[in-house]
């Protein structure tokens, strides 16, 4: 059985809070202040420790911090989950930076605190060794996830685990690495799965759309809203709400969205009746939040908000082992929707799609297979085939593939996409040439300098 430590000054926090814990089957223990915390800890030893940052003398909350310090560092395996007001959000924002696991705002809901304890303790029990594919897939519905190395396998049992809590999951990783495909795996494994999967862009929501299509709008409510309108939270009550490319929410929005997620309700645009919702929130995002944290675009307490639990999906190219997995389960696809029984990938082309840069990671990969299935009448796809077909140039995030400026010198830049080139054309000095933009002479020049062998055409 569990054990948690609430401290808390206020007599009906402690009476109310270790009442509903103790239903969900936990050993609860309270202690009036943090003072007294300490002996209590080392005696009961707690797993996970509630506590408030707001004590009645000292308003500042600078007693619950201090608490917080000394309890991170001296008991740095319990966890901890704040409580706060909505007013003292800021604290709790700071206390998340000193290693508390969650927030919590009073008024509190016991389903979100049940959630939260869970997926924390969950999580820090009964971390598997190294997950393996075939265990996973005992265990979940992952079928259409494609992949066997170890990061993904990592990320796959981390959703498995949380993904029956309600606790939210922030998704984080390049365009094309499969975020809107693990957002469905969560809710496919989750008590939610009969329930609606709703998906929202957020970087096609300008500002002023925002709450309509959230919230939604009663007639009249603008001059173009002729009727009702339900809005997404509402549409995915008792499902899951997918809220992607939430780094492109304006911070006005941020602090609409921060409020729903917060308290659960919401008034449609036009009306003054609030509305209540039971969703899970999974966010997605190709850039990088803790950034816009420190460059004050994305607010902090959302950012908080948003990842109890996070995932990063690595890029295709960190990866390459699953290229040919992937291959060939869109080219077995193909088959049977073309009808064409005998289709498969030469084993020297499914050597050569590993060695592709692929910056538009899965996406980039499985439009190469279609494209090439699509516009080769044979049965073997080879290299040619492939290489006909793509575009390693104009995919769309190349120009983040650049390495930062200072890290490479032109003459280190000029060797690796020498290499590259090499490789893609397998060595053949005419094609090379062509590619880079340079004569056959001038290439074998440069062969020479970095040491490069050759075959002299
Ligand atoms: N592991 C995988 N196995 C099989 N197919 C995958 C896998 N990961 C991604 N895909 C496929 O690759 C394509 C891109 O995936 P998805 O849309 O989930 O990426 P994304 O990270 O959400 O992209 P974006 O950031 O551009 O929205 C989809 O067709 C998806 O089905």
């Amino acid at each position: 059985m569990n054990k948690i430590l609430i401290i808390d000054d206020d007599f009906a926090v402690q009476t109310s809070l270790s009442l509903m814990l103790r239903q969900e089957g936990f050993q609860v223990k309270t202690c009036s202040s943090p003072v007294l915390a300490m002996d209590v800890i080392e005696e009961f030893q707690p797993e996970l420790i509630i506590l408030d940052l707001n004590f009645s003398i000292e308003t500042s909350g600078d007693e619950g911090m201090k608490a917080l310090k000394i309890i991170r560092h001296t008991f740095p395996n319990i966890a901890v989950i704040l409580l706060t007001g909505w007013g003292t959000i800021n604290l709790a924002v700071e206390g998340m930076k000193l290693g508390a696991k969650d927030f919590v705002t009073k008024p509190w809901q016991n389903d979100y605190i049940i959630q939260s304890i869970n997926t924390i303790l969950n999580l820090s029990q009964q971390k598997i060794q190294s997950p393996n594919r075939k265990k996973l897939d005992q265990q979940y519905q992952f079928e259409h996830i494609v992949g066997n190395d170890p990061k993904l396998l990592a990320i796959l049992e981390t959703i498995g685990r949380v993904a029956i809590t309600d606790a939210p999951v922030l998704i984080t990783g390049e365009s094309g690495t499969g975020k809107e495909l693990i957002a469905e795996a969560i809710h496919q494994n989750s008590k939610r799965r009969h329930k609606p999967f709703v998906k929202v862009n957020l970087g096609g929501v300008s500002a002023t759309l925002f709450e309509s299509e959230l919230f939604g709008h009663t007639r009249g409510a603008f001059t173009d809203a002729k009727s009702d309108r339900i809005g997404r939270f509402e549409l995915a009550n008792k499902g899951t709400i997918f809220l992607d490319e939430i780094g492109d929410l304006d911070l006005s929005s941020q602090v609409k969205l921060l409020r729903v997620l917060q308290d659960r309700t919401f008034e449609p645009l036009g009306s003054s009746k609030s509305k209540t919702v039971d969703v899970r929130v999974i966010c997605a995002t190709n850039r990088n939040l803790e950034e816009m944290v420190a460059n004050n675009t994305f607010r902090e307490d959302l950012f908080y908000r948003i990842n109890l639990i996070s995932v990063k999906l690595p890029a295709l190219r960190e990866r390459p082992e699953d290229i040919a997995a992937l291959a060939i389960y869109f080219a077995n696809n193909l088959k049977t929707i073309y009808e064409r029984p005998n289709l498969s990938i030469s084993p020297k082309a499914i050597h050569w799609l590993k060695t592709l840069p692929l910056p538009g990671n899965i996406r980039q990969l499985k439009n190469l297979v279609e494209k090439t299935i699509l516009l080769t009448p044979k049965d073997e796809l080879t290299i040619e085939d492939f290489q006909q077909n793509i575009s390693i140039n104009t995919s769309p995030s190349n120009k983040n593939t650049l390495p930062e400026v200072g890290t490479m010198t032109l003459d280190e830049m000029e060797l690796l996409m020498i290499q590259r080139a090499m490789a893609f054309h397998q060595n053949k000095i005419s094609k090379v040439a062509r590619s880079l933009g340079i004569t056959r002479f001038a290439l074998y020049r440069r062969l020479e300098k970095f040491n490069i062998p050759f075959a002299i055409e």
